[in-house]
């Protein structure tokens, strides 16, 4: 039973909206220095703030892909549907090449074109307002299945400290947040203590947007260098860790921030209850283990620079922006279906087989 709405949970406003032939996102780049609402007017503009990070988190950016989709349709001059299948096919695949790692990007452009695709013998007004609607639909679905999770987390989540890694809160999704929603219905209800929140090298999500979104919304909370995690769980300081995901896989593995198979192993080595967290529109049930997830390495500049100052000289850099953390440091996923225990690979299967 849902006992909150988001407006009862968040005074942020939606991360991305979309409004005849305009994608509207928070450029995440500015903050928490500026809070600045940009406009997007064509795919092209829509690519490259995916990729540049301007928006970013998996469900954010799959709903941001889905609206560049409705972007193009609601502006396309095509006169024919082969000219606008043409160009939507483009739009697609320039989408699709943005970042390779966060599954909800594909399921979302997929959920489009496979709608466009079966209206094709439709009129072109029709097939246009019909991707317009499916990415609506895509977001809004979003916010409800945050909001289920929320509630559904803050059930199993125990009272106490929570420690989390990045940012999977409101502003990596349309609204409210994966572990966003878990923090802010435990906050409403007097079971989150303190919030821990890693700071998150080298693109600091977690100083940068976790520690500004939860404190926007008066989570009590401490920011941690990553390296601090392992010592304040060894002073008995965290009572469980939750991070988001961006692909969970058919055997429970997930990819998720850099640093969280680190927390995992740690989380395991003090007994601390070790939580993800994700719609189904991140689970990707044909890959049959973690080690298939493609993991995007971004430019070194994010490692030889912070805050905008040179770290370090100009030398070699390994910039893996995720990393695989086994299923079995997992206690368990926290979806909008339910909580999910082990063991995964059976109980994922039973879950989808029951869905689809
Ligand atoms: C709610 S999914 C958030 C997920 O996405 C983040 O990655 P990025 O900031 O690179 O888009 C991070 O892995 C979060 O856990």
């Amino acid at each position: 039973m849902l006992k909150y709405r988001p407006e009862e949970l968040t005074k942020l406003p939606r991360s991305v909206e979309y409004k005849a032939g305009t994608v509207y996102i928070i450029d995440q780049t500015k903050l928490p220095a500026e809070f600045k609402i940009i406009a997007l007017r064509t795919v092209e503009e829509v690519a490259e703030a995916i990729k540049t990070m301007k928006v970013r988190g998996a469900p954010a950016i799959g709903a941001t892909a889905a609206f560049g989709l409705a972007l193009y349709a609601e502006t396309s001059k095509a006169k024919t549907k082969e000219d606008f299948f043409a160009g939507f096919y483009k739009a697609y695949e320039t989408l699709k090449n943005t970042r390779p790692t966060a599954v909800n990007l594909f399921w979302a452009l997929n959920r489009v074109k496979e709608l466009a695709e079966e209206h094709r013998e439709d009129s072109l007004d029709e097939i246009k307002r019909l991707i317009v609607e499916e990415a609506q639909r895509i977001a809004d679905e979003d916010v409800e299945a945050n909001l289920r999770m929320g509630h559904y987390g803050a059930e199993v989540l125990p009272e106490g400290n929570v420690l989390t890694h990045c940012n999977a809160g409101s502003l990596a999704t349309v609204h409210l947040g994966t572990v966003g929603a878990v923090l802010r219905v435990m906050h409403k209800e007097g079971t989150l203590k303190l919030l821990w929140v890693d700071e998150t090298r080298p693109v600091l999500q977690g100083a940068r947007l976790s520690a500004w979104e939860y404190s926007y919304d008066g989570i009590p909370l401490k920011l941690i260098a990553d390296n601090a995690a392992a010592f304040v769980m060894q002073q008995g300081k965290v009572d469980a860790i939750i991070v988001g995901a961006d692909r969970i896989v058919a055997n429970g593995d997930f990819a998720n921030k850099i640093g969280t198979y680190m927390l995992a192993v740690l989380a395991r080595e003090h007994g601390i209850p070790f939580f993800t967290v994700a719609p189904l529109s991140t689970i990707d049930m044909s890959l049959k283990s973690g080690k298939d997830i493609p993991i995007e390495e971004r430019s070194p500049e994010e490692v030889l620079r912070c805050g905008g100052c040179r770290v370090a000289p100009d030398v070699d850099v390994y910039n893996p922006a995720f990393d695989v953390t086994p299923h079995k440091y997992l206690t368990g996923i926290i979806t909008d279906r339910g909580v999910v225990w082990p063991p995964f690979k059976r109980n994922l299967k039973k879950l989808f087989g029951e869905i689809y």
